[in-house]
């Protein structure tokens, strides 16, 4: 089954509530939520206090994406915000078993993500206590950026060392590119312009196949 998390950034901020129910209605199965520190990545978005407010309104999967140093610091605010699952940066922390492990005790999932140059082999000791990899396809901090092909090779390496793990793709997702991940053994794709540009239930068909 093929999951669709269309990602907020992309959305119209001053709507963010009616975004939701919106996506929601469209057959959104997550919402992505892209959170940005201006430190580990070159942009700030958002944080825990808009997710509290936007978790009144939806009952969707709360997908949250920290791209922050240290994350540790924060998992308490997002596990109380309303996350369902939080993804950290193995880039980002210098304690991740400790972060992943801490993100579980919530009795939420805990994903981890890479940047694109960071090599699959980063996660041999990790990945049988995640639940989820996420394949960055692009540079982490922006939108609207272009898939980057050598991800392919990773999503491959990844569905290799454990089949079993959900692979999440972000970044640069289109029909086009979603056909491409989905062969290669991805089953979560995240999308923000595809899918905020144009009519949302016939992006989201569309990024399942058309189904
Ligand atoms: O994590 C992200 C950026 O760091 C976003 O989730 C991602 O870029 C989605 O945007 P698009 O689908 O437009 O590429
Ligand atoms: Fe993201």
């Amino acid at each position: 089954m093929i999951k669709v998390a269309p990602s907020v950034l992309a959305a119209d901020f001053s709507i963010l509530k009616e975004e939701l129910v919106s996506l929601e209605k469209a057959g959104a199965d997550y919402i992505h939520l892209d959170i940005m520190d201006g430190n580990f990545v070159p942009n700030i978005s958002f944080g825990a206090p808009v997710i509290k407010e936007l978790r009144k309104c939806s009952k969707l999967v709360f997908d949250v994406h920290l791209m922050v140093e240290m994350p540790e610091r924060y998992i308490e605010d997002f596990v109380n915000a309303g996350a369902d699952i939080i993804t950290v940066h193995v880039e980002s922390t210098k304690h991740l078993d400790r972060t992943i492990e801490l993100i579980k005790s919530y009795g939420i999932k805990a994903g981890v993500t890479l940047n694109p140059a960071t090599p699959v082999e980063s996660l041999k000791y990790i990945i049988n206590k995640v639940d989820m990899v996420l394949v960055m396809s692009v540079n982490p901090g922006f939108g609207g950026q272009s898939f980057i092909e050598y991800s392919l090779d990773k999503i491959k390496e990844i569905k290799n060392m454990r089949p079993d793990v959900d692979i999440e793709v972000d970044g640069g997702i289109t029909d086009i590119t979603a056909k491409r991940v989905i062969e290669a053994g991805a089953n979560v794709l995240v999308a923000g312009s595809y899918v905020f540009n144009g009519d949302y239930k016939e992006k989201i068909d569309s990024l399942r196949g058309g189904k």
